[in-house]
This record gives structure tokens, C-alpha cells and sequence, in this order.
């Protein structure tokens, strides 16, 4: 099943070393509304680009932080089954986390502790914001969200749904704002140890294929799939 041919450039992601250069990933079961909220608030010209093979949406937006100019890549995934095989790569070098329930299906709120967890398990120290979507009966938000609080994150009620009212539009800009302050603010107080690691099983790893193919009548039988080290799952 050797599906994977060449990579397609926007994958590439050594671009995110870049001092202006953000990855912000999106997580949440599927149908929360991810993808509709990435689309209210990049309403404006946004240019998604579908990566099928990868059922990956890259949303390429340019913020101002501080007076710089920053470029956001934002990832989202469409749909968890395909996402399972592609974890590892998704969650590399990422600066901050959008992560996504739906108020109206509980357990989307309850399935937010595995996204966490595994979250966790590839960036244990990025910014990560928890977002309570269609919130269109307001009532809602009366209601306490403990996961939250649990664990120090900010939360956001929001609505994706047709964008009438006004404030709930404007929520939707401010934690998106506030995910890329927060990725700007990462990449530059961290030391970001998991890259650096992630960087070297790399390099041993080109080392060691390097090592490995004395001559040609070998080649043919090393099978190895780079990401493997990287997966807890496998
Ligand atoms: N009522 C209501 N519906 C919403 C809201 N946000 C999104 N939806 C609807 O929920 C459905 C799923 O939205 P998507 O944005 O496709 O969900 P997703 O999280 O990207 O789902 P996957 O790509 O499968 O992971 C769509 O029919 C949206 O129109 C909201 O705030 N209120
Ligand atoms: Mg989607």
C-alpha cells in the first residue's frame, strides 16, 4: 500500500521554524463544526487548499500581532476515521490548539479528554483553547463545562451557525485572535523540546538508512515507515 508519493509542498513543515510563521491545528469529533467555524472567520478571501490524500484542509490566513505580520496556517482534518493514520505529522511543530465540542451532543464534550490526551502526548506544553460551539440557544452557556476548568484552559461559547448575530461573530474572531496571540507568544518562550527530538530520531534516522545500504542486492527488503517511532498507537 505504498500510497504516499511525493509529498505535496504545503506539507512541508519546515516552514513552521520560521520566526513568522504559525501552525495552529484544529481538534474535535467529527460534525462539531470545525471546519464551519475556521470558514465564518476566515470569511473574507480565504483561500482553503484540500489536501484529499491527507483529508487535510490546510486555511492560510495573515494576521498582525504586535505590529508583525504573521503567517497562520491553520489545520483541519475532515473526518476521525482518516484521521487516525495521520496523527503524528498533524500534530508536529504545531504552536497552538483549537479544540471543539458541540453543546448540543454531549458526547462530543465528553470525547474532548482523549483529544487532550493525545494532544498531550505530541505537545505537551502548547497553548490550548477549548471551544463550545452552537451555542444557539444561549441558555447554554449557564451551563458549567468542568473540563475547562480542569485543566486551566481558556473556554469560548460560540456559534458557526449563519453568522446574524453579531456578537456571537464577533466570539468567533476573538478566540481565533487569541489562538494566533497565543501561538506567536509559544513560539517564542519555548524551548519546544519535542521538535528538537523530533529533529533528531530524524537525523538518526537518515543516518542510520545511510549506515543500512551497503550495496544494491539489499535494498529492496528494509521496510521503514518513518512515522512509526513517532506513534504511541502502533
Ligand atoms: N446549528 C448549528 N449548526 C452548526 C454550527 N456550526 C456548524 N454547524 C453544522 O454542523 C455540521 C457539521 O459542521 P462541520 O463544520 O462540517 O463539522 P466538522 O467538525 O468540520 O466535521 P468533520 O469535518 O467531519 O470532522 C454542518 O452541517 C454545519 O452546518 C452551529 O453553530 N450551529
Ligand atoms: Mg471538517
Amino acid at each position: 500500500m505504498a500510497e504516499d508519493k511525493t509529498k505535496p509542498s504545503e506539507l512541508d513543515q519546515g516552514k513552521y521554524d520560521a520566526d513568522d510563521n504559525v501552525k495552529i491545528i484544529c481538534l474535535g469529533d467529527s460534525a462539531v463544526g470545525k471546519s464551519k467555524l475556521m470558514e465564518r472567520f476566515l470569511m473574507d478571501g480565504f483561500q482553503p487548499q484540500q489536501l484529499s490524500t491527507y483529508a487535510l484542509t490546510l486555511y492560510k490566513h495573515t494576521a498582525t500581532v504586535d505590529g508583525r505580520t504573521i503567517l497562520v496556517d491553520f489545520w483541519d482534518t475532515a473526518g476521525q476515521e482518516r484521521f487516525q493514520s495521520m496523527h503524528a505529522s498533524y500534530y508536529h511543530k504545531a504552536h497552538a490548539c483549537i479544540m471543539v465540542f458541540d453543546v448540543q451532543r454531549k458526547v462530543t464534550y465528553r470525547n474532548l479528554s482523549t483529544w487532550y490526551t493525545e494532544l498531550r502526548e505530541f505537545r505537551p506544553e502548547i497553548p490550548c483553547i477549548v471551544v463550545a460551539n452552537k451555542i444557539d440557544d444561549i441558555n447554554v452557556t449557564q451551563k458549567s463545562f468542568n473540563f475547562a476548568k480542569k485543566f486551566s484552559l481558556p473556554l469560548y461559547f460560540v456559534s458557526a451557525a449563519d453568522g446574524t448575530n453579531v456578537v456571537k461573530v464577533w466570539l468567533t474572531a476573538e478566540l481565533f485572535n487569541d489562538a494566533i496571540r497565543l501561538a506567536v507568544s509559544y513560539k517564542q518562550n519555548s524551548q519546544d523540546f519535542m521538535d528538537e527530538i523530533f529533529q533528531e530520531l530524524e537525523n538518526f534516522s537518515l543516518e542510520q538508512e545511510e549506515e543500512d545500504v551497503p550495496d544494491q542486492e539489499q535494498s529492496s527488503s528494509i521496510e521503514t515507515p518513518s512515522e512509526e517511532a513517532a506513534s504511541p498507537h502502533s
